[in-house]
């Protein structure tokens, strides 16, 4: 599996409070702006790039192709996927080691582009929108999780939990509006059990807790979708089943959309649906 960085994940650099330079400041209330009020806000010439292309779906991609190249050869890994995701549901992306399940997640999450193809989120085309919208989009839309965590090693729980509001507010308004920031993080360390560990550092976690923080952190600023990768990869059984209770309990209370890739058939069976990838298509 393919491990993306901090700075992949949230589409900026780490905690330096960011938004794309010529972007005016984000509102109050961007997590629940539509895609075409983060344009206007973005000021890029998007109105032929979003396309609405249907309101029925979720998220979805048509025709997803995606090789890697290796010197001069390109290595076919995705040959050309059709997925639709509903609002509210959980999906497993299953397969063999290799099939290209975290290339499809990483392209869903627009953390990649395709060579082919449209990736689509409620309604509009997103893999073609510019680097600093599809940054945009994934801090505020898309929360993402992955194996081994990427938690910050000097900062504490809380502060990890808080990371993504740094990165989408300017220091100013991140301090005018920290004390409901610091609010929604308190919520969600007790949500998944770590009330008791804000001011632990990742070092002081064990790896469950290590990943219920990193699921916090991903809660933090209300995303619709929740991307990721082999969530409970490095756990042990019982430490992964309580991950999965945790992320049901998202799923059925927040409504939250879970896209999941894992190996594990367990884990599979706790999602509303299973997709398998098989020789780069969605079987069956
Ligand atoms: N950045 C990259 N450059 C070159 N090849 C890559 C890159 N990322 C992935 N690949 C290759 O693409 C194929 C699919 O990788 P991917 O990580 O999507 O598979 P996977 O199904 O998630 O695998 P696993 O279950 O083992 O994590 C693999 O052969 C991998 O080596």
């Amino acid at each position: 599996m393919s491990r993306p960085n901090y700075e992949s994940q949230t589409g900026a650099p780490m905690i330096t409070p960011r938004r794309a330079a010529d972007a005016p400041r984000p509102t109050p209330h961007a997590d629940s702006r539509t895609l075409a009020d983060l344009q206007r806000h973005l000021q890029t010439p998007v109105a032929p790039v979003l396309t609405p292309v249907s309101n029925a779906i979720h998220m979805g991609c048509r025709n997803l192709f995606k090789s890697y190249r290796k010197g001069a050869i390109g290595i076919p890994v995705l040959r050309g996927i059709d997925l639709d995701i509903h609002e509210g549901e959980s999906l497993a992306i299953v397969g063999q080691s290799g099939c290209g399940k975290s290339t499809l997640l990483h392209l869903l999450g627009t953390l990649d582009q395709p060579d082919g193809g449209e990736v689509h989120f409620e309604g509009h085309r997103i893999d073609n929108l510019p680097a600093a919208s599809r940054d945009m989009l994934r801090n505020r839309h898309f929360g993402m999780i992955f194996q081994f965590y990427h938690l910050l090693p000097e900062l504490t729980t809380l502060e990890n939990i808080l990371a993504p509001a740094f990165i989408a507010e300017s220091t100013l308004s991140y301090w005018m509006r920290r004390s409901s920031y610091r609010r929604r993080a308190f919520e969600l360390l007790e949500l998944v059990g770590l009330g008791h560990r804000a001011k632990h550092k990742p070092r002081e976690l064990s790896g469950g807790e290590m990943q219920r923080a990193a699921i916090a952190r991903a809660l933090l600023l209300k995303p619709k979708v929740l991307l990721a990768d082999e969530p409970t990869g490095n756990l042990d059984r019982s430490t992964g089943e309580a991950v999965m209770k945790t992320l049901a309990e998202l799923n059925a209370r927040e409504k939250l959309t879970i896209v999941m890739v894992t190996h594990d058939p367990w884990i599979a069976g706790q999602a509303d649906r299973t997709v398998k990838l098989v020789e780069g298509r969605i079987a069956g």
